[in-house]
C-alpha cells in the first residue's frame, strides 16, 4: 500500500486548524498550513499548493465575493480538492455549489477523523492515478513523434506515426514539396512542422492561401509591386516570397492560382530571381516553397488548368495528410488534447468526454477534419451543461454517422490489414520480429504487405498510409 501524501490545509487564518493537523498527523499524513487570503486580501491558494498535495479548505463564514476569488483561485490548481463546512455552510448557495463544481467530497465540522481520512485516501489515489494517465499519454505523444510547441501536432496511429517520420525526413532537404490531404486535415500544420524542423527554422515562414484572393491582386501580393505600378499603388510594397527570404513561403491551394501566374512562379522557381511588379530590377530570393491543394493536380494537368512544368517543379517530395476517418483510433487523443487547449473557456464542473460520446465520434466521417473536431469539441464545452459531454452536446446526429456495413470478406481484410499495420508500429518497421509475432513466415509477410500496399519501411512510398516521399523526378 502506497504512503499517504501532502495535505495543504486552507483556512481563513495562517494559523489553521491545530486539532485537525494533529489528527491528521497521527494518521501518516504531512499537513502544511495556508491562509486562504494573503494579507493584501487576494486569494492564491493554487500558487501554494504542491502538484503532490491534495487541498483541504475550510469553508466556514465566506462571503459571496471571498467565495468566487476561492472558486477562481481552485479552477487554477491543479489538485484535487476536499471541503470542511458546518450547517450554515451547506445552507449557503454559493459554498453548496462551490463544492459541487470544484471538490472531490466534503465533511462535516466537527471533523470525524475517519471520515476525513477516507476522503483524503481518495483524493490521494485520484491524484495519483491522474499522474500516471498524464505521464502515459506524454509517453505514447513522444513515441509517436508528436511534438511539443506552438505547431504541436498529434497522433499515436502508424498513419501518424509515419507522417512525423515524413515530416522530419523532407525537413532535412531543401526541395520543394506537394502536400496532398482533404480540407482542415492538417496541410497547413504539417507545412510549419515541416519549417520549424528544417535548416530555415530561424527564417521566416509565411502562407498565403492562392484561392482567397482575387486574381487582380495575387500578382502583386506574390511579387510584391513598385510604388506607383498601377493606380492604387500608392508605396512600394514587399511580396509574401521576398518576405519569406530565409525562410519557407506555403502556397496554399496551389490548384487555384490562375494560369498566368503559374508561368511567374515556374520562372521564379527555376531562376530564384523575381520581379515586383512595375520594377525594373530582378532580385534574388532564397526561400523554400511548400505547396498544398486538395484537388488532384495531376488531373488538373490533364484537364489543362495546371501547368505540367509548374506540377513537377513542385512536386518534387510529396507527402499526404490522412483524412480523419482513415485514423479514427486517434479521435480520442485528439479530442482530449483540444478539450485540454480550450480548458480555459470551460464550465467548472466539466470533466471530460462520456464513453457514449467518444463511441459517436469514433462513428462519425468528419467530413471536415480535424478542423470540424476542433469546433465541435469547443461547441460542446459551451454548450455541455454536466460533467461530461455527450453526443447531444457535440451536434452530432446520429442520423448523420455512417455505419459502413462490411462483407464478411471486407471485414476480413480490414482486420489482416489493421493487424499488420499495428505488429509494424510495435516492432518500429522491422519486417522480421513483426512476421514472428503475427505467427506467419517471413516470405508471407512480404506477400501480405504487397497485397495491402503497405510499405516496407517508413520512407518508402506508402499509398496505403497515406503518406509518401517518393521523388517526382529521380
Ligand atoms: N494532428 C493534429 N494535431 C493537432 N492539431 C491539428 C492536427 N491536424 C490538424 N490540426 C489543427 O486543425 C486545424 C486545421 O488544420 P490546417 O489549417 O493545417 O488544415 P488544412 O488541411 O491546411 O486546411 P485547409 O485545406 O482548409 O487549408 C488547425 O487548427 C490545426 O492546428
Amino acid at each position: 500500500m502506497e504512503s499517504p501524501a501532502s495535505v495543504r490545509l486552507f483556512c481563513r487564518d495562517s494559523g489553521g486548524d491545530a486539532s485537525l493537523g494533529d489528527t491528521l498527523r497521527q494518521r501518516g499524513w504531512q499537513v502544511r498550513n495556508g491562509s486562504i487570503f494573503e494579507s493584501s486580501g487576494s486569494c492564491c491558494c493554487h500558487e501554494h499548493v504542491a502538484e503532490n498535495e491534495v487541498g483541504l479548505v475550510a469553508l466556514d463564514a465566506l462571503s459571496s465575493d471571498e467565495l468566487r476569488r476561492l472558486e477562481a483561485s481552485m479552477i487554477k490548481s491543479r489538485c484535487p480538492w476536499v471541503g470542511l463546512v458546518d450547517e450554515s455552510g451547506l445552507a449557503d448557495g454559493d459554498t453548496r455549489r462551490l463544492i459541487i463544481n470544484l471538490c472531490l467530497g466534503y465533511a462535516m465540522q466537527p471533523v470525524d477523523a475517519d471520515r476525513i481520512d477516507g476522503l483524503l485516501w481518495m483524493a490521494t489515489d485520484l491524484m495519483r492515478l491522474q499522474r500516471r494517465e498524464s505521464e502515459s499519454q506524454q509517453q505514447a505523444a513522444t513515441e509517436a513523434g508528436a511534438d511539443s510547441g506552438e505547431y504541436e501536432m498529434v497522433g499515436t496511429t502508424p498513419a501518424m506515426w509515419q507522417l512525423f517520420k515524413t515530416i522530419r525526413k523532407i525537413a532535412a532537404v531543401d526541395a520543394s514539396v506537394c502536400i496532398h490531404g482533404e480540407s482542415g486535415t492538417g496541410k497547413e500544420l504539417t507545412a510549419q512542422a515541416i519549417h520549424e524542423r528544417s535548416p530555415r527554422a530561424a527564417g521566416p515562414f509565411h502562407a498565403i492561401n492562392c484561392g482567397a484572393l482575387p486574381d487582380n491582386l495575387i500578382q502583386s501580393e506574390l511579387f510584391g509591386h513598385e510604388k506607383g505600378a498601377f493606380t492604387g499603388a500608392g508605396q512600394r510594397k514587399i511580396g509574401r516570397i521576398e518576405a519569406a527570404s530565409g525562410g519557407t513561403l506555403f502556397l496554399d491551394e496551389i490548384g487555384d492560382l490562375p494560369l498566368e501566374l503559374q508561368v511567374n512562379l515556374l520562372r521564379f522557381l527555376e531562376t530564384r530571381r523575381l520581379q515586383r511588379v512595375g520594377g525594373l530590377n530582378e532580385i534574388s530570393v532564397d526561400v523554400r516553397i511548400l505547396a498544398a491543394t486538395h484537388v488532384d493536380l495531376a488531373k488538373a494537368v490533364d484537364d489543362g488548368r495546371f501547368r505540367e512544368d509548374l506540377y513537377h517543379r513542385l512536386n518534387v517530395l510529396q507527402i499526404t495528410v490522412p483524412a480523419l476517418r482513415e485514423h479514427p483510433e486517434d479521435i480520442e487523443i485528439l479530442a482530449n488534447f483540444f478539450f485540454k487547449r480550450f480548458a480555459g473557456d470551460k464550465p467548472a464542473c466539466l470533466k471530460g468526454f462520456s464513453r457514449e460520446s467518444l463511441a459517436v465520434m469514433q462513428q462519425y466521417a468528419w467530413p471536415g477534419n480535424v478542423r470540424e473536431l476542433i469546433n465541435r469539441v469547443r461547441r460542446a464545452m459551451v454548450m455541455c451543461e454536466g460533467r461530461l459531454i455527450q453526443p447531444e452536446d457535440l451536434g452530432i446526429e446520429r442520423r448523420r454517422i455512417h455505419r459502413h456495413v462490411l462483407t464478411l470478406e471486407q471485414a476480413r481484410e480490414r482486420a489482416e490489414r489493421d493487424s499488420l499495420l499495428a505488429a509494424l508500429a510495435r516492432n518500429k518497421y522491422r519486417i522480421h520480429p513483426a512476421a514472428d509475432e503475427l505467427g506467419v513466415s517471413r516470405v508471407t509477410m512480404y506477400r501480405l504487405l504487397n497485397k495491402h500496399g503497405i510499405p516496407r519501411s517508413p520512407g518508402e512510398s506508402a499509398s496505403g498510409l497515406g503518406t509518401s516521399t517518393s521523388p517526382a523526378h529521380p
